[in-house]
């Protein structure tokens, strides 16, 4: 049987939820644990399915856990196995994380590398690359990443910005011998909050939320953890927020970080949605009219690609025509056909897609494709006529955690439905 999501329209939304911890920043958190000496606690992890496979990963290198009320606490100090498999890695690409703080504690590591996925190539060249200016020797065999060699600090500078690279490379240089300096370092809220688990563990870090950040390594020293709350995830919150714009309806979402949110306000207010916030609580409010707008995704503090397919599941009601560039991945349109198929009108040439709006969408059977086009499937199903099936939901739930509730709390209405595989 196979799992698909049914969609009623649903013409109002109202009331308000709770946003979860954020699932980028709970991964690399969980992978920085395997540089503790202690039993490291951390609260407010989401439980969403990649949350569940790195914990599976962990446990496959001899870790253990518990888990329990978004509470975990764990214990790397019985790792005994450094390959990350392939049969692990193939579902979840952020495993590519455990390659920094494997290396570094034990001096060798396997990794499956992980390959393209729906949204790009996605290569891990930048970590290799930085790891090898670290003095790992590196050689891909069968399909895996080989790395062997004990880290010494080293100027590092990212030809391109990338989020999990810089963790990696922050994981790597916290044990190893020396200063590493990261130059063209990722700012996202996610890769700050991994800086300050390292740094209450004990590492000397500088420039934390720059892009250069200056770590001072342990020369292989185990690390102290602290307690650490998971931040919100401010993707998770900008999708509620467009689901309460594209149903134009009041809805509140709680404990979330409206700094984080910066773009993503901006570019809902710049449609004609205002927005309140009252410390860590956001209102949105209907628009008069539906404004178009024009995006572009860039790296934080600029508007995110994990946001992208949720905006162009609004411009779709927008009276007007909308302009939205896609920088970050080469492949992040996937959702486009799939809004097409609703009724929407939207064209795609490069990078840049036109949405030209407003369009009347009515309910069909789609293809979820990967997590944020998911979103923005579900999304454009709470206002399409009648009945809208999204299949493959299974992406949805890789970083949404209790989507249905949440959804149904503010009043949609949706289902689980099964049906046995075609
Ligand atoms: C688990 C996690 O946190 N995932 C996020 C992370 O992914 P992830 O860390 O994989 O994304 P990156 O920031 O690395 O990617 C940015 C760009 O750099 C390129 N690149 C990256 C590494 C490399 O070695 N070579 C290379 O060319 C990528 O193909 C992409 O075009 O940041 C993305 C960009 O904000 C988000 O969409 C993902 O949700
Ligand atoms: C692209 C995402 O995740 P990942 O980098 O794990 O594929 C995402 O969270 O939208």
């Amino acid at each position: 049987m196979y799992k698909y999501l049914h969609i009623y329209q649903t013409p109002k939304l109202s009331g308000s939820i709770d946003i979860s911890g954020a699932k980028n920043s709970a991964l690399p958190a969980i992978a920085a644990t395997i540089l503790a000496k202690n039993e490291p606690t951390l609260t407010n992890v989401p439980e969403v399915a990649d949350v569940k496979t790195l914990l599976k990963l962990l446990k496959i290198l001899g870790a253990s856990f518990e888990f329990e009320n978004n509470t975990l606490k764990i214990d790397t100090s019985t790792i005994n196995n450094t390959t990350a498999v392939y049969e692990i890695v193939k579902t979840m690409r952020a495993s590519i994380l455990v390659l920094g703080p494997l290396l570094t504690r034990f001096g060798e590591c396997k990794v499956s590398l992980p390959g393209g996925c729906a949204i790009g190539a996605r290569p891990v060249d930048l970590h290799l690359k930085a790891l090898e200016r670290m003095g790992a020797d590196i050689t891909i065999e069968g399909g895996y990443i080989h790395a062997r060699g004990k880290l010494t600090g080293s100027d590092i500078v990212f030809d391109k910005v990338t989020v999990t690279g810089t963790e990696n490379i922050l994981m790597a240089a916290a044990l190893a011998k020396g200063k590493t300096r990261i130059i063209n370092a990722a700012k996202e809220p996610e890769v700050v909050q991994l800086c300050e688990i390292l740094q209450n563990a004990g590492v000397e870090i500088e420039g934390i939320g720059s892009d250069e950040i200056l770590i001072t390594g342990t020369d292989g020293e185990l690390l102290d953890f602290k307690t650490a709350r998971i931040i919100p995830d401010r993707i998770e919150a900008g999708t509620y927020l467009c689901a309460g714009a594209i149903t134009n309806s009041q809805i509140t979402i709680k404990k979330a970080n409206p700094n984080h949110l910066e773009s993503i306000l901006i570019k809902l207010n710049q449609m004609g949605f205002a927005t309140e916030i009252d410390n860590d609580e956001i209102t949105i409010k209907p628009a008069r009219k539906i404004e178009p707008v024009n995006i572009s995704t860039t790296e934080y503090p600029g508007f995110p690609t994990d946001m992208q397919a949720q905006f162009m599941a609004i411009a779709t009601q927008a009276e007007g025509v909308s302009i939205i560039e896609e920088r970050l991945f080469e492949n992040r349109f996937m959702h486009v056909p799939e809004l097409n198929r609703l009724g929407a009108d939207i064209r795609i040439q490069g990078k840049i897609a036109t949405i030209y709006g407003p369009k009347e969408l009515i309910g069909a059977d789609v293809m979820a494709t990967d997590l944020r086009a998911s979103s923005a499937l579900v999304l454009a199903g709470l206002i399409a006529e009648g009945e809208t099936k999204v299949h493959r939901i299974y992406h949805l739930f890789r970083g949404y955690e209790k989507l249905l509730e949440k959804f149904r709390a503010l009043g949609a209405q949706m289902e689980l439905k099964e049906e046995p595989n075609p």
